[in-house]
């Protein structure tokens, strides 16, 4: 193989794929080595001899369910090593479609599959990381990336910094030996190349980026930094510091019962859900020890209130009438159902500043009407909106492309699946690391639990330990 090696290192050469001498780079920089690997698409067996080097490079192909290539040259190689290994390959999309599925990735994969991914040269490592991430999006597992050639200006680095090992073919100054021993170019020119390898290194903060954005496998620290939501950044930061994604619906309907639920269960949770209408006995008097205990336990109040109604309406449902909303719960639950509208109307509403949204993009309840095409456009809309979402509401691991935005699910239990009114119900496990949750919402679990205090911490540490266990195995 290594002279297979060797004599494709000319031919690359020979057909011009490999330039010495002075050229222009994308950014404006002149290199003395220019690689345009575009044009092995006019050559069929050297196409072929590459797919086979790669093959046999990489060596247990066959570990990999899947291969994709970074887009556009490296597709045809993609294509190529794909028929010669039969591992088959997903086609990975710059833009998505604004028609049809939309999709980013095309092809057949299921989540977890581990997806090669190929490319032909590589300098900073930046285009593969971009695929890398649509890539982890879908729920690919991208741990390797065989390559054609290393310029060998950094991109090895920052690729194993976001997990990532390359396997190159060459290295420039490999392939400058080989073609040197074989009189196509002078020590002259090898020199050149040398000196412009070693002053011209990718930059070294960009080295220590993490660019791959899956954020399952992000931790709360690092989604904080990128969150634009005050509510979700305060949310984040008290994920962190009390060890806990468990936020209790106090679905509970009198006032006095409602505190002492609260200040039970305060300790354990980052919120308090409520559904301030239900309190049967309800007071705005009730508000000020409800907002003490919040703050004595560093809790956010969160009151589900599911606004769907024209955005004037909305205005003052938030912000007046009894419940006065908008003036004690920074975080409230609104559908997407009737337009930005809502949301235009919960920015502008009078009340305290730092205000949040979780925007519902699923339903727990057997029967919902919410379509797929509901979910994605949902998230659209939250994507329009970054400094007022703090998240999604959903029962799937949806990906946005805002990691700092706080998946939110509801429907958890640990003793039932169902309840008798058509909820479903998943274990606490089960939503952290196969639905994709950040905050679980347990409500009966534990008010209904003999002592919700001592059932709140049990949740609190199911939940945070299946947090710890997912970004363990992130890819590093
Ligand atoms: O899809 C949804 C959206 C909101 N909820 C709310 O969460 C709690 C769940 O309570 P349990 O007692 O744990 O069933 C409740 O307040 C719902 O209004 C939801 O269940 N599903």
């Amino acid at each position: 193989m290594e002279d297979k090696l060797k004599a494709f290192a000319k031919e690359l050469f020979k057909i011009d794929a490999i330039k010495f001498g002075e050229y222009k780079t994308k950014i404006g920089l002149m290199t003395p080595v220019y690689c345009d690997l575009r044009v092995i698409v006019s050559y069929p067996k050297l196409l072929e001899t590459l797919a086979e080097l790669m093959i046999w490079k990489i060596g247990n192909i066959n570990n990999y369910n899947i291969i994709c290539g970074v887009p556009y040259t490296a597709l045809p190689i993609a294509t190529v090593v794909s028929i010669k290994s039969n591992v088959s390959m997903v086609m990975r999309r710059k833009e998505a479609k604004d028609y049809g599925t939309k999709k980013l990735i095309e092809g057949v994969f299921k989540p977890g599959d581990n997806c090669l991914i190929i490319e032909d040269v590589i300098t900073s490592g930046s285009s593969i990381l971009e695929t890398v991430k649509d890539l982890t999006n879908s729920e690919l597992k991208c741990t390797d990336a065989i390559i054609l050639l290393n310029r060998e200006q950094g991109g090895e680095a920052f690729l194993k910094n976001n997990g990532i090992k390359m396997h190159a073919l060459f290295n420039l100054t490999q392939l400058m030996d080989i073609l040197q021993e074989a009189n196509y170019i002078d020590s002259l020119m090898v020199q050149k190349v040398r000196d412009y390898l070693a002053t011209t290194k990718v930059d070294e903060s960009l080295l220590n980026k993490n660019v791959s954005q899956n954020r399952l496998k992000m931790s709360f620290e690092d989604r904080e930094k990128l969150a634009k939501n005050p509510v979700a950044k305060r949310l984040f930061e008290i994920m962190r510091n009390k060890q806990t994604t468990l936020c209790v619906a106090a679905d509970i309907l009198s006032a006095t019962d409602l505190l002492n639920f609260a200040e039970a269960v305060g300790p354990h949770i980052c919120a308090l859900k409520t559904h301030i209408d239900i309190v049967e006995d309800f007071n705005p008097n009730l508000i000020q020890p409800l907002q003490q205990i919040a703050d004595r336990h560093n809790f956010v109040l969160f009151e589900d209130r599911k606004f769907a109604d024209i955005g004037k309406t909305v205005e003052y449902q938030y912000s007046k009438g009894l419940y006065s909303i908008s003036s004690w719960a920074p975080l409230v639950t609104v559908h997407s159902l009737m337009g930005p509208g809502v949301l235009d109307a919960i920015k502008s509403s009078d009340g305290a500043k730092a205000r949040g949204v979780f925007l519902l993009a699923e339903a727990s309840s057997a029967g919902n009407l919410i379509s797929e095409n509901y979910t994605k456009d949902t998230i659209k809309m939250a994507e329009q909106y970054p400094e007022l979402i703090t998240g999604i509401v959903c029962q799937s691991p949806l990906f946005t492309n805002n990691p700092g935005f706080i998946q939110l699910c509801p429907g958890v239990q640990l003793e039932n699946k169902q309840d008798n009114l058509g909820q479903k119900y998943n274990s606490p496990l089960t939503v952290v690391l196969e639905k994709g949750a950040d905050v679980a919402v347990v409500g009966r679990g534990i008010s209904q639990a003999p002592e919700p205090a001592v059932a709140a911490e049990k949740y609190k540490k199911i939940l945070w330990n299946a947090y710890l266990e997912r970004i363990k195995t992130r890819v590093d």
